[in-house]
């Protein structure tokens, strides 16, 4: 009967052929066998068998939808700019998020994702550098000077969750990150697990926390109503929230407050997990890489000693970190945070001769290109100095942030984050890995199996945060 649901469009269209490949058994499809390779880590020869087997374009059943899988950079090209695929999540975030950006569509979306570009545009960002210095070097005072192991992942976690509350919250963030912390990770880990509302199961836990999380915000933002209601918030007010408000007072938006509500819980989520992730991969391919290491500290030891110890870093200083940016991209080639996505075919499409039925999904498995040496010559190699270059990278083979009109709206943000947090942590200490070759499963994002320990040591001589 699935079977006979997934192909009929198919029947209806003589002239093209589905893509090779098999469903499956029904419903559980080859779902099992993909989140056991995600979980290992050996996706990618997951992927790659595929491929090999099927060709670039094959057809398999995941999470109970028949999908087709494509990879390639011609595949990523027409995934990212086909107006009739549409970016879909799944069931899972779907109801832990309701109707935030990252599940909406249509207007509604392209309002939210108009005011989320206006607030944090550029010269917004430049204008959190200082914020971001500031809730930093609290973080590393907090949680890791003093210290002698640190468990990386779950520091970088609190860090950038701690970072981007201070600019959705405003002077509230502290309360709210401390209140909320372990419910954004329960949130956050509950993201690709079966929607099936049991106590006690990733996704019952994370329904929990996620409603939590909104009783919270929900009341956040009702303050923060009235107060504009009462005038007291004025238009310099800088939290999220606030310029949502604004924003719908003056008739640019016609977004709910339980929308609202729902945003603030879509960006935090886009933004903590992705960025922690790469903070944490930095630093392990610091520490196998005393080369990379040694030009990262004199990039920042310089910068450091321009802005003298007791000034925040700005833009100027935040721009001229060069070498450190491209050790972020190379560690966004080998471990890229969102390895791929789904979209939904809105109608019947073609693609290389063959026939994707509307309703049926679409992987985009676009970080496959990242370890292709037809566009990275010695793929495993870690070598920053590729990105030396950019125009050298050929079009859409190393897409970390996506592509096309649902890119990541944020990257500016992350950058400046990421360099903030880098400086600090090259500046200030020096750390070795208690495992070496610690594994790592996607969950969906890169999680070292026990959360990146270090021995970390304060540098000499040692500057106070
Ligand atoms: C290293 C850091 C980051 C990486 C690798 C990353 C990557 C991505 C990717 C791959 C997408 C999906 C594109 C698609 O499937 O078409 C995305 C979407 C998104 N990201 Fe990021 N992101 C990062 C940081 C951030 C930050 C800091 C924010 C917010 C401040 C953010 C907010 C979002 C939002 C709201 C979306 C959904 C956009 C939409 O659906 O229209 N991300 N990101």
């Amino acid at each position: 009967f699935v079977l006979h649901l997934a192909t009929k469009n198919h029947r209806s269209h003589p002239t093209y052929s589905l893509p090779p490949g098999n469903l499956g058994i029904p419903v559980i499809g080859q779902t099992f066998s993909l989140l056991h390779a995600l979980r290992t880590n050996t996706d990618d020869r997951w992927f790659r068998a595929r491929i090999k087997r099927y060709g670039p374009v094959s057809k398999m059943s995941v999470l109970g939808s028949p999908t087709v899988l494509l990879a390639g950079t011609a595949a990523n090209h027409f995934i990212f700019t086909n107006e009739d695929l549409i970016l879909t999540q799944t069931r899972a975030l779907r109801s832990l998020l309701r109707r935030s950006i990252l599940t909406l569509t249509g207007d509604k979306l392209k309002q939210v994702r108009s005011a989320l570009q206006g607030y944090l545009r550029p010269e917004m960002v430049r204008r959190y550098v200082g914020k971001m210095d500031i809730e930093v070097r609290r973080q590393l005072k907090l949680n890791w000077v003093g210290r002698s192991t640190v468990n990386v992942l779950p520091m970088a976690r609190n860090l950038t969750l701690g970072v981007i509350c201070s600019v959705v919250f405003g002077e509230e963030a502290a309360t709210i990150v401390d209140a909320l912390g372990t419910d954004f990770q329960l949130l956050g880990d509950a993201i690709l697990s079966f929607p099936v509302n049991i106590p006690f199961t990733r996704f019952g836990k994370g329904m929990r926390s996620s409603a939590k999380i909104r009783e919270a915000v929900r009341k956040f933002a009702k303050k923060r109503e009235e107060s504009l209601l009462e005038e007291r918030c004025t238009i310099s007010t800088t939290d999220f929230v606030t310029y949502m408000l604004i924003l719908r007072s003056k008739g640019a938006h016609s977004i709910t407050l339980e929308d609202i509500v729902d945003n603030v819980m879509g960006i935090i989520i886009g933004a903590h997990g992705t960025t922690s992730a790469l903070i944490t991969f930095m630093m392990r391919h610091l520490a196998n890489e005393p080369d990379v290491l040694a030009k990262i500290t004199e990039e920042q030891d310089e910068i450091a000693n321009k802005k003298g110890t007791d000034g925040a870093l700005t833009w100027e200083h935040v721009s001229s970190m060069k070498y450190t940016w491209r050790v972020a991209l190379e560690t966004l080639r080998t471990v890229p945070p969102v390895f791929g996505s789904f979209r939904t075919a809105t109608k019947d499409i073609e693609y290389q001769g063959y026939h994707i039925p509307k309703g049926w999904k679409v992987f985009a498995a676009q970080s496959i290109t990242h370890m292709d040496s037809r566009f990275f010559t010695e793929p495993t190699k870690f070598d920053p100095s590729r990105f030396e270059k950019r125009s050298s990278i050929p079009p859409y083979s190393f897409l970390p942030f996506g592509g096309g009109p649902r890119m990541c709206p944020r990257t500016e943000f992350s950058r400046v984050e990421t360099m903030v947090a880098m400086h600090y942590l090259v500046t200030q200490f020096r750390w070795k890995l208690c495992f070496k070759d610690e594994a790592y499963k996607k969950d969906p994002k890169p999680t070292p199996v026990f959360g990146c320990p270090v021995e970390l040591e304060l540098r000499e001589p040692y500057n106070d945060l």
